[in-house]
């Protein structure tokens, strides 16, 4: 249970829901428990009448009626209770389930690339949607049914050892065996359902992988290859659903075998004690309901207590994510006006996952306003350079300065609403292209959606679609060329009006044409704005203030274009080899 007192600040907060619920629960329970005593005096009335012993049939119909109207009254109230009952701690429990997805999501909007990184998806959306729900059996069915057992118990056993002690304690004798048996038997039907869990979720990756790489299923002509695994993998998921069926199906037969035994055993113990004249029929047939209203609470302990260990290992698993420490901390609070100059001074910096040393004593100054570019070969580390003017990671050693400030003492949501970045494979949500767009500035007017998506030189092809700029794209949208989408994601930095515009390499996919267009007006809108580019082309990066190159995490080459197509080395290699492959 230690995990689970994470969970206490949700009883907390629906105490008084939790609270009625409970007295609900003790009120439906109750009511119930008359009716049995209301049909033993049914049957005493019949059977005084039957042996003389009262011989007025006015009076017995009398008693009868009252009896039957009493029977009624108090099923009908306790049918009524019991929905409040669900309503109030099932309700409560669903509450409950929302406030902690929302915990943990907002958790996982918090911590750094590197969580993301270390952890896969499948398990993030499982902490969110399976482990949630487990927990959420713990608030609802197992304290509601709980609580039944208990009411139940207390007030049956008391009416019950009231009425004959002797006959109580045969009746009670296989309950413990019930509940153990249904422990048991739970605890199995979990275990083989977990497994047939992770199953569906194999199975349904593996259909999900295919549907997405189909082309290359299709082009390499794997389709046999493809349909052998997915009957293996689904053969193999079938096994283990039988397996969870088999012991499913014992769950009921055990349970009417158990209650079968304490029915015989209050009708033999019952009848010799009527043959006796010890009791009346009617205490034997008050008693086999109590048996049956037992039956299903006692039953139900060995559930639940089940439920509470899944419970635990889940609360377990969240408690992991919803205590892990965000790696990146914003430390200021305060508003932290940016205006755009960089300093790196001496950065160095490890992927810690792979060990990759990715900058070596890397320095370089952008003043506000200019353009830096930064070409290297691929793995050189120019993404990384970008990653960390974002603060998506923080530097081992060295320092980085913007604005003449560390850049560990920004409020970092200041920092990354100045920064409007085009990464260099553009991700578009399943929205519409002017969504996407608006991403930039949730307040643009189509006025100005419409002029940066022309400045990114896509305007022309968005208005071709028979929607225009309400064209769906994702999975049942348009699908968008790769330099389509790039320009998309450019539109969307552009509209933010940045201090600071962030380019990775984000004009691959489009051709030599556009990309002039593009970058002329890229060079009108970054006038005034700090700009980085990272590009492979010398096309792209030849007006840009200062040029840099890197190889392997170092500064090889530095200077304008001109400085560096009259010194010899890599620069001016590739500025020869990409003039010579535009003449060819
Ligand atoms: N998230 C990461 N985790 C671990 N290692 C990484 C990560 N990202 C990059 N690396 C490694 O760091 C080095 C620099 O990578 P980086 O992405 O900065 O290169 P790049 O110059 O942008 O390459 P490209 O031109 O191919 O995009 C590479 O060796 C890469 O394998």
């Amino acid at each position: 249970m230690k995990e689970l007192k994470y969970l206490n600040k949700y009883f907390l907060k629906y105490k008084y829901r939790l609270l009625i619920g409970i007295v609900i629960t003790i009120l439906s329970n109750v009511l119930a428990l008359q009716v049995p005593q209301f049909i033993r005096e049914s049957l005493n009335i019949a059977e005084d009448y039957r042996n003389g012993i009262v011989t007025d049939l006015a009076l017995v119909k009398t008693g009868l009626l009252n009896n039957i109207l009493l029977i009624v009254g108090a099923a009908l109230l306790s049918g009524f209770f019991t929905f409040l009952m669900r309503q109030m701690i099932i309700v409560t429990s669903r509450l409950i389930e929302f406030d902690l997805k929302n915990e943990i999501y907002a958790q996982y909007q918090r911590l750094s690339l590197n969580f993301y990184k270390k952890n896969r998806t499948g398990d993030l959306m499982n902490r969110i949607s399976e482990d949630v729900t487990k927990v959420r059996m713990y608030f609802g069915p197992a304290i509601m049914y709980f609580m039944n057992m208990l009411v139940l118990f207390i007030v049956a056993i008391v009416k019950m050892y009231d009425i004959d002690p002797v006959l109580t304690k045969y009746t009670l004798l296989p309950l413990p065996i019930l509940s153990v048996s249904i422990y048991v038997l739970s605890s199995i039907i979990h275990k083989r359902s977990t497994i047939v869990q992770q199953f569906l979720s194999k199975l349904t990756a593996n259909a999900q992988e295919i549907f997405s790489g189909i082309s290359i299923v299709k082009s390499y002509s794997i389709e046999n290859k493809v349909i052998e695994d997915f009957t293996k993998l689904s053969d193999e998921a079938k096994d283990k659903n039988i397996n969870f069926y088999k012991a499913q199906a014992l769950f009921f037969p055990l349970m009417i075998l158990l209650i079968g035994i304490s029915n015989i055993l209050v009708i033999y113990i019952g009848g010799l004690r009527y043959i006796e004249g010890t009791i009346t029929l009617g205490v034997i047939a008050e008693f086999i309901m109590y048996v049956n209203m037992l039956t299903w609470p006692v039953a139900v302990v060995g559930w639940v207590t089940s439920i509470v260990q899944e419970a635990e290992a889940s609360q377990k698993r969240i408690n992991e994510f919803l205590k892990h420490k965000p790696e990146i901390v914003n430390t200021n609070t305060s508003t932290s006006e940016i205006i755009g100059a960089i300093e790196f001074k001496n950065v160095t910096f490890t992927y810690d996952d792979t060990n990759i040393v990715a900058l070596k004593n890397v320095s370089f100054k952008i003043p506000q306003g200019e353009t830096l570019a930064i070409l290297g070969n691929t793995g050189s580390g120019k993404s990384t350079i970008i990653n960390l003017v974002a603060r998506l990671y923080d530097v081992d050693k060295g320092e980085i300065l913007i604005d003449n400030k560390n850049i560990k003492d920004l409020n970092i949501d200041n920092l990354r609403q100045s920064i409007g970045f085009v990464p260099q494979e553009a991700f578009l949500f399943s929205d519409t292209i002017k969504n996407n767009i608006k991403f930039g500035d949730e307040n643009a007017s189509d006025e100005k959606i419409e002029k940066a998506a022309k400045d990114a030189y896509i305007h022309h092809n968005i208005i071709e679609f028979n929607q225009g700029y309400n064209t769906f794209i994702g999975e049942r949208g348009v699908t968008l060329s790769g330099g389509q989408k790039q320009r998309i994601s450019i539109a969307r930095a552009i509209i933010k009006e940045p201090k600071i515009l962030i380019f990775d390499d984000c004009l691959s996919a489009v051709d030599t044409e556009t990309e002039e267009i593009i970058l002329n007006n890229l060079y009108n809108i970054s006038k005034n704005k700090t700009t980085i580019i990272v590009s492979h082309r010398i096309s792209s990066i030849k007006n840009a203030d200062k040029i840099l190159v890197i190889d392997n995490g170092k500064i090889i080459q530095q200077g304008t274009h001109n400085e560096l197509v009259d010194t010899k080395g890599y620069y001016k290699e590739l500025y020869e080899q990409q003039l010579l492959e535009k003449e060819l």
